[in-house]
């Protein structure tokens, strides 16, 4: 099997994608492999537009900024490090789109289309943890988005594993794993062990 240069990382509110991708680009650089960090929405106007705005859009508008944002991103930040050689590690990508805008009414076929010039990842990673472990861990940090907001995250739960099973079909390598069961740092090997 190729090794994964395009490394995505999704789950729910509060799982841990952000420590995790961090934490996986962090043992990357340890070990000497060039990695970038990074994440959707990105942090170029339109993704902050997308990122900032989940009061103003849902459905459909939704889906269009994230994907065109994606599109952004890819462009100008993904595929250029990709050619340097980099392994790109993105904290949320097209699973997060499948479970939100799935949350707001969209099919995943739907999602799935709109996305289908974005890139496939080589391993999409899905963070998931118990309900009571994401809800937790949300009113520790305090909510990003309505989505945090609204207390989705039985649904956030039920949705990433949904979406894990339509990637695999679709042909996307997919590894689950368990944030509440295991620490930051060995979810980082496994991660990089995986790659
Ligand atoms: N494996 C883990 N074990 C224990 N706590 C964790 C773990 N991963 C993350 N946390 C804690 O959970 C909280 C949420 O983590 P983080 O902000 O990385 O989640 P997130 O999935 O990126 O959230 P969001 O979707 O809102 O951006 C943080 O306080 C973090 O320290
Ligand atoms: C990639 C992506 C993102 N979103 C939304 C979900 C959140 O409200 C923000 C991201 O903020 P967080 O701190 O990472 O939770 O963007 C979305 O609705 N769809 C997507 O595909």
């Amino acid at each position: 099997m190729k090794p994964a240069s395009f490394l995505t990382i999704d789950g729910p509110g509060g799982v841990g994608k952000s420590t995790i991708t961090s934490a996986v680009v962090s043992r990357l650089r340890a070990e000497s492999v060039p990695a970038l960090e990074t994440r959707e929405p990105s942090d170029t106007p339109l993704g902050r537009l997308a990122r900032n705005g989940t009061d103003d859009y849902r459905g459909m508008a939704m889906a269009c900024l994230v994907a065109a944002d994606r599109h952004q991103h890819l462009t100008h930040v993904v595929r250029p490090a990709l050619r340097r050689g980099e392994v790109v590690v993105c904290d949320r990508y097209i699973a997060s789109s499948l479970v939100l805008q799935g949350i707001d009414g969209l099919a995943p076929e739907t999602v799935w289309k709109l996305n289908s010039h974005a890139d496939r990842p080589d391993l999409a990673v899905i963070l998931n943890a118990r309900v009571d472990v994401l809800r937790a861990r949300l009113k520790d940090r305090g909510a990003h988005s309505r989505y945090e907001r609204e207390n989705k995250s039985l649904q956030e739960w039920v949705g990433f594993q949904e979406a894990a099973r339509f990637l695999e079909v679709v042909g996307v390598r997919v590894l689950r794993l368990d944030t509440a069961v295991e620490e930051p740092d060995a979810l980082a090997r496994r991660i990089v062990e995986a790659i």
